[in-house]
């Protein structure tokens, strides 16, 4: 029975979609009960973040120290850099029962997949790809040749979408946030309904 645990929520899609930008509206909605998994990561931190806030910044020793003891759910190398998602903090709040969300691009998920096939996987789509590679360009992160290369990447990347248990299209960033928190109330339901079911089943079964 898993119905004392919190739910485990993955928000993942193609570089750019605005994976960061709709996990930081979701956390804005004082609504939002869910706790957020601080990933660490080896990239150097950006003005105004705050380690311990947006990531917890390791040096590349220390970050592989703790994938030999085997300390994070997944993790992956990006863009030249390692990022991951500590196990501790996940099945520690897991247990105490609050719904955990992490934020990570497509490899990762493909990792938590394995380790909790009861996670709720939500992939982010684009409206267009056109619209993806003008947020790549707005965004002002990237060179030209980096866009062409992200973009290439997302087809790749959106073909992994059918392996998700929904699919949330990010055109309006509250439209998209609001869709989130509906679908993470969808899978409570549907998860006590199943339980209560089986809990009923077995007791008869028992008797
Ligand atoms: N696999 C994995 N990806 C992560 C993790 N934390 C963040 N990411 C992803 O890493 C990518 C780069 O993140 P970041 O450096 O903050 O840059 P930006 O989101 O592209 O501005 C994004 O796609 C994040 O979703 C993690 O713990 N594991
Ligand atoms: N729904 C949206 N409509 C318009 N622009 C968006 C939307 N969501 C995100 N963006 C913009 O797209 C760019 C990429 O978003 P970001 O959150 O960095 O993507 P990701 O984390 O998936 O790489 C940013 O400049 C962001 O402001």
């Amino acid at each position: 029975m898993t119905l004392d645990k919190g739910l485990l929520i993955v928000l993942s899609g193609p570089s750019g979609v605005g994976k960061g930008t709709v996990r930081k509206a979701v956390f804005d909605n004082p609504d939002t009960d869910f706790k957020y998994s601080i990933s660490m990561t080896t990239r150097k931190k950006r003005e105004g973040e705050v380690d311990g806030v947006d990531y917890f910044f390791k040096s590349h020793e220390e970050f592989e120290a703790l994938i030999e003891q085997d300390k994070f759910i997944e993790y992956a190398e990006y863009v030249g850099n390692y990022y991951g998602t500590p196990v501790d903090f996940v099945r520690e709040t897991l247990e105490k029962g609050h719904d955990v969300f992490l934020e990570i691009e497509v490899e990762g998920a493909k990792q938590v997949r394995d380790k909790f096939p009861e996670a709720l996987f939500i992939f982010l789509a684009p409206p267009s790809i056109a619209h993806l590679k003008d947020r790549l360009i707005g965004r002002g992160t990237d060179s030209q040749e980096v866009i062409n290369y992200r973009i290439q990447e997302a087809k790749r990347e959106l073909e992994l979408m059918n392996l998700y248990d929904y699919v949330v299209i990010n055109d309006s960033v509250d439209e998209a946030c609001r869709k989130i928190h509906s679908i993470v109330e969808a899978s409570h339901l549907r998860r006590s309904r199943v339980e209560r079911t089986l809990r009923k089943l077995l007791l008869e079964a028992d008797n």
